[in-house]
C-alpha cells in the first residue's frame, strides 16, 4: 500500500501548524483566562463566595495549561469524568504507540496539529466542568454573541434579500438554481467569520455580502455547485422519495450560522428539501463554533430584531424546528480529535444516521481538516480518494482556506496561486465547494 503522507505538525518550524500553536491558541488562552476575571463579581452574584472560588480555580487550571503548551510539556490524560474522557485518554494511549516505544511523549510542538489544537479545546472543557458551580460557563460565549451583534446590518441585508425573493415556489428552474448558487456562495463567505484565527478578537461581516458576490467568484478555486444542483434537482423533478434530507454539519456561530440558515430556510421553500438535520457542537469548541444553546440564541434574537424582514425570517425558523423541519443535533464525535475516516468505528451511531442524508454539507476549515485527516496531500491529490473511504453520502465541503492544506486543484493552479499570493493557503481569501457525488 502506499505511505500516507504525513500529519501537518507544529514540528514544521514556521508552518501555519507552528504559528497557531506557538501565537495563536496561547492568545486564545489568555482571553478565556481574561474573560473568566471580568465575570468574577456576576459569578458572586450567582453562587456566592463559592462562585469566586470556582472563578479562581478555573483560572488556574487555564493557566497551567498555557504554561504546558508554551514550554512544550508532554500531553497528559484528561483528568475529567465527562462522557468522552475514556475515548480521549484511548486516543492519547494511541498518539504514544505511534511513537515506537522511543522516549518521546505526545508533545504540543512535535504531535499532530489536528490532536493537539483539539486537544486544547477539550482542556478548556476540562478546566470548566473541574470548578462547580460554573460547570456550564461558556467562555467565548461574549465573542460570539458580540460577532452576531456586530453583523447585525449584514444579517438585516441578508434577510431582506431572502423575503423579498418569496414566493420560491414560483421561480423559474433558472431563478431556482440562480438563488441556489447564491446563498451556497454566501454561506461559502460566511465562513471568513471565525474567531479562533483571528485569536478570539472580533471577526464579523461588514460588508454587504449579497453585492459582492461576483467580485469574489475568481476566489473559489473548485465549484462543483453544478453537481449540487444536479443531485437536488434530480430528487425534486424525480419526486425520487417523499423524504429529501440535506445534513449540515455546522461550523461557526455568528455571521456564519445565519448564512447557513438563511440557505436551510430556501431548501425547504424552493422543495428542494424536505427536511434539514443540523449538527453542532456539545461543548465550546474552536471559539466561535455552534453549540446548541448558540443554535436557539441565534434564532431567538433574529426573532427579536426590530427589523420586520429579519424577525419574519426568526419567526418562520422558529416554526421550521418546532415543526420538524429543521432538526438539531450534537454528538460528541465532533469533539473528538479523530480524522472522519474514524466515525465508522468510533461512532457508528452517528455514521447511520448520516447515512439516512440525501446530501451532506460540511461547513468550514476544521471540518476539511477532519475530512482530509490534516494530512499533507499533494495539491492535486483527489478529493475522494483523500476521504479515505469515508462516504456515508453523497456529501460537499464548503470552506475557506485557513490551513496548509487543499486537495484536487488542477496541475499548477497551487504553483500560481502561490507566485501571486504566498499566504492564499491561510487568509480565509479563497474557498472551494468540493463535491463527492454517489458512489
Ligand atoms: O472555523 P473554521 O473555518 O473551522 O476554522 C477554524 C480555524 O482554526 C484553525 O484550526 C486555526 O486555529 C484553522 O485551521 C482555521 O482557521
Ligand atoms: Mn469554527
Amino acid at each position: 500500500m502506499a505511505e500516507f503522507p504525513a500529519f501537518l505538525s507544529a514540528q514544521d518550524v514556521g508552518s501555519f501548524a507552528y504559528l497557531t500553536v506557538k501565537d495563536r491558541l496561547p492568545q486564545i488562552l489568555t482571553k478565556a483566562i481574561d474573560t473568566l476575571h471580568r465575570h468574577k463579581s456576576e459569578f458572586f452574584e450567582k453562587h456566592g463566595k463559592e462562585g469566586v472560588e470556582a472563578e479562581k480555580k478555573a483560572i488556574s487550571l487555564l493557566s497551567k495549561l498555557r504554561n504546558e503548551l508554551q514550554t512544550d510539556k508532554p500531553i497528559t490524560r484528561l483528568a475529567d469524568k465527562w462522557v468522552d474522557t475514556d475515548i480521549w485518554n484511548h486516543y492519547l494511549g494511541h498518539e504514544r504507540s505511534l511513537l515506537n516505544g522511543s522516549d518521546e511523549e505526545p508533545r504540543w510542538f512535535f504531535s499532530p496539529w489536528l490532536f493537539v489544537e483539539c486537544y486544547m479545546y477539550r482542556r478548556i472543557h476540562e478546566a470548566i466542568v473541574q470548578s462547580p458551580p460554573i460547570q456550564d460557563f461558556d467562555v467565548f460565549k461574549e465573542s460570539k454573541d458580540e460577532s452576531f451583534f456586530e453583523s447585525q446590518e449584514s444579517i438585516d441585508t441578508l434577510c431582506m434579500h431572502i423575503q423579498q425573493l418569496r414566493p420560491a415556489r414560483d421561480f423559474s428552474e433558472d431563478e431556482l438554481k440562480d438563488t441556489l448558487f447564491k446563498l451556497l456562495q454566501i454561506s461559502l463567505w460566511g465562513n471568513k467569520c471565525d474567531l479562533s484565527l483571528s485569536g478570539g478578537e472580533s471577526s464579523s461581516e461588514k460588508t454587504d455580502v449579497i453585492n459582492s458576490l461576483e467580485g469574489l467568484m475568481p476566489f473559489i478555486l473548485i465549484n462543483d455547485t453544478e453537481s449540487l444542483w444536479e443531485l437536488l434537482s434530480t430528487y425534486k423533478k424525480a419526486a425520487k422519495s417523499s423524504v429529501v434530507r440535506v445534513d449540515i454539519v455546522l461550523d461557526n456561530s455568528g455571521f456564519e450560522l445565519v448564512t447557513d440558515l438563511v440557505l436551510a430556510d430556501f431548501l425547504l421553500s424552493s422543495e428542494l428539501a424536505t427536511e434539514i438535520h443540523f449538527h453542532g457542537k456539545t461543548i465550546p469548541w474552536f471559539v466561535s463554533d455552534v453549540t446548541m444553546h448558540d443554535f436557539n440564541w441565534i434564532i431567538e434574537h433574529v426573532r427579536g430584531s426590530n427589523q420586520k424582514f429579519t424577525s419574519t425570517c426568526g419567526a418562520e425558523w422558529e416554526n421550521h424546528v418546532k415543526m420538524g423541519r429543521w432538526i438539531y443535533h450534537d454528538h460528541i464525535f465532533w469533539t473528538l480529535p479523530h480524522p472522519y475516516c474514524a466515525m465508522p468505528q468510533v461512532a457508528p451511531d452517528l455514521y447511520t444516521k448520516l447515512q439516512k442524508a440525501c446530501l451532506i454539507l460540511f461547513k468550514g476549515d476544521l471540518n476539511y481538516r477532519k475530512l482530509m485527516s490534516d494530512r499533507k496531500w499533494e495539491f492535486t491529490f483527489p478529493f475522494h480518494e483523500a476521504l479515505c473511504g469515508f462516504h456515508p453520502a453523497p456529501l460537499c465541503s464548503i470552506r475557506t482556506l485557513k490551513c496548509e492544506l487543499q486537495v484536487g486543484l488542477q496541475p499548477g493552479q497551487a504553483e500560481q496561486l502561490m507566485a501571486f499570493d504566498p499566504h492564499w493557503l491561510t487568509t480565509g481569501k479563497y474557498g472551494v465547494f468540493q463535491f463527492d457525488g454517489p458512489l
